[in-house]
């Protein structure tokens, strides 16, 4: 069910496509795209058999629940200090109105570091998935809460027809059976309610089981020290993504490190 808040970002998604379809048109941003050979997989990166645990790396100057979080994050400082502390990859926040994020962000973290780079968005249509792939992303977001069943098999072929990844974001047990009946390979578990902002980590804790053979669970949001990750460990989950502790961090390719050490650690 799509409330409030969402309602609201939906709005205003819809007012920027349409902006941006005036600028560059469909057509040729799909030209751009299906050009691109160059991608970076998240899903190999995730699936790696040396590290423990593997963190995606957020891009977060601002949110509608905290507001500012570090207002002058400078997206490819960030993206090389994330590589430095050992991240499998980046999440960049692209929504200007509530996260203070911009496709640039994305261009300059792609290119400042080697890592696979995820758009973090919120994708409703199929101009953004040409965007995201015309601007170098590897892989993109899709929310099954703001998304038809319909549109989201549509958009999930097409990023994957284009040769990206995309992580398919869930939060209830409802929305954990539509994926677990799909073929996807990358479910993120959000801890956090869209609309309430309510975030509890036990929530990937309690989705993961509902999984199907193979796919691969990330925990996203409020992961917040080692021993957030030590606890999802135990129930089998080793990718993390995070975004405000690790942008409010002194040094976040320490930080970074040291929640990766939670998975040695704990072996
Ligand atoms: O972060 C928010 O306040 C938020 C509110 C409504 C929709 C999405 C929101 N965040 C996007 C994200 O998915 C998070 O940035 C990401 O999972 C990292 O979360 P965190 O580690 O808690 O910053």
């Amino acid at each position: 069910m799509v409330t409030d808040f969402l309602n609201r970002i939906i709005e205003q998604k819809g007012q920027d496509i349409a902006r941006a379809r005036k600028v560059v048109v469909e057509a040729r941003l799909e030209e751009v795209a299906r050009q691109r050979k160059d991608f970076r997989s998240l899903y190999e990166a995730l699936s790696r058999k040396g590290a423990a645990v593997n963190i995606i790396a957020e891009i977060k100057r601002a949110s509608p629940s905290k507001g500012d979080i570090r207002a002058d994050l400078d997206a490819a400082g960030a993206a090389r200090q994330y590589e430095k502390g050992g991240a499998a990859a980046v999440s960049v926040l692209t929504d200007a109105t509530f996260f203070k994020g911009h496709l640039d962000d994305l261009r300059a973290a792609r290119s400042a570091c080697g890592l696979p780079v995820l758009r973090k968005e919120f994708i409703i249509s199929r101009y953004q998935v040409y965007e995201a792939a015309a601007a170098g992303a590897d892989a993109i977001l899709l929310i099954v809460r703001i998304l038809s069943r319909e549109k989201l098999d549509q958009l999930y072929a097409l990023c994957r027809e284009l040769g990206m990844d995309a992580l398919v974001e869930i939060h209830t047990p409802e929305e954990a059976r539509i994926v677990a009946a799909s073929d996807v390979r990358l479910v993120g578990i959000n801890n956090r309610n869209l609309n309430s902002f309510e975030t509890d980590i036990a929530v990937a804790m309690e989705l993961v089981s509902q999984l199907g053979p193979g796919q691969l669970p990330v925990a996203a949001s409020g992961i917040s020290e080692p021993d957030d990750v030590r606890r999802n460990l135990s129930f089998g989950i080793r990718n993390f993504l995070v975004g405000e502790s690790i942008v409010r961090a002194e040094d976040s390719a320490r930080f970074i490190e040291e929640l990766k050490a939670a998975g040695t650690h704990s072996n």
